[in-house]
């Protein structure tokens, strides 16, 4: 079996005029995986994600997706399916037309209803493009990104403007294409949605790659979070805790269980309730926050 990785990202430079957007990103997608590429906004990720779509050609270093230059169109489009950020459908096509269409380019065999199916778009197949919601026009952007169900799904910020319930719709489809193999890249501003999914995760800031890992391997630089409240303000919070911005209290530990204790049997020997008590691992935002204040 191939060890190519599906995407191998080698010392990439763009740039625009004498702008450096990414300066010398390296990274790899083994096949199968579900990689976040996040970062800050203008870290770079849209214009690495243009280079590995095949829009864009690099400014410095390489990159290859199924071994083959992104450019190699006819070689990689089959095997890749992009929801783009902003697709630009023809206004006056129907849902259905539009699929058809893209569906036909991407050289994939598949069936329209089927797909119109996956996305709960069946109902609004023959409405026109330019008389979609928001929301309609989204799920349009998945449908043909999935059509086919190709080797490589590129996720642009797939669930911005989504409502819960189409969210949830978009994540079954993609697992399912998880679990017939398909490797997922992601960008995303809803970290939770990477925490939950994604197997590595690279760290985007300002054009190069910040930090790379799993989620466990990126929160365990970082400690867990004790967080409650005090029913009255008279009562003096316990030491080594302090406030923050919402006005909760806070304890950073690296040995949870410990402070934990300390905290409830402290509350029980001063007879306090505490509340809303929430002790938990690093979130990928503190991740995240703690990149602006190195
Ligand atoms: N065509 C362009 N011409 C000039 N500068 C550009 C162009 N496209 C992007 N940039 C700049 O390059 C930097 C990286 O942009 P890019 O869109 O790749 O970032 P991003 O990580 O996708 O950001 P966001 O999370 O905000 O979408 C930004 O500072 C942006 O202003």
């Amino acid at each position: 079996m191939s060890t190519t990785p599906v995407i191998d990202v080698d010392r990439l430079g763009v740039t625009y005029g004498d702008f450096h957007a990414v300066s010398d990103l390296s990274f790899q997608v083994e096949r199968g995986e579900f990689y976040a590429l996040l970062g800050t906004n203008g870290a770079g990720k849209t214009s690495t994600l243009e280079v590995v779509e095949g829009h864009r050609d690099p400014t410095s270093g390489s990159v290859r997706v199924f071994g083959r230059d992104p450019g190699d169109r006819s070689a990689v489009r089959p095997r890749m399916g992009i929801m783009l950020q902003e697709s630009g459908f023809a206004p006056d096509l129907t849902v259905r037309e539009t699929v058809r269409l893209v569906g036909a380019l991407s050289q994939r065999a598949d069936s329209v209803d089927r797909v119109l199916g996956v996305v709960d778009l069946t109902r609004t197949a023959a409405t026109r493009v330019s008389q979609l919601s928001g929301g309609e026009k989204r799920r349009l952007d998945f449908a043909t990104a999935v059509y086919g169900s190709p080797e490589l799904v590129v996720l642009d910020e797939p669930t911005t403007g989504l409502d819960i319930q189409s969210r949830d719709d978009l994540w079954r489809a993609v697992d399912r294409l998880r679990d017939e193999g398909a490797t997922i890249v992601l960008t995303t501003h809803y970290l939770e949605e990477a925490q939950e999914r994604a197997d590595r995760i690279g760290l985007m800031h300002q054009g190069g790659l910040h930090r790379e890992g799993t989620v466990a391997e990126l929160t365990r630089t970082l400690p867990s979070v004790i967080r409650f409240s005090l029913p009255t303000p008279e009562v003096a919070p316990p030491p080594h805790v302090h406030r923050d911005g919402d006005g909760a209290f806070v304890i950073e530990t690296f040995t949870m269980q410990r402070d934990l204790h300390a905290l409830l049997d402290w509350a029980r020997d001063n007879a306090v309730e505490l509340g809303d008590l929430h002790a938990g691992p690093t979130r990928l935002d503190d991740v995240f926050r703690s990149i602006g204040a190195e």
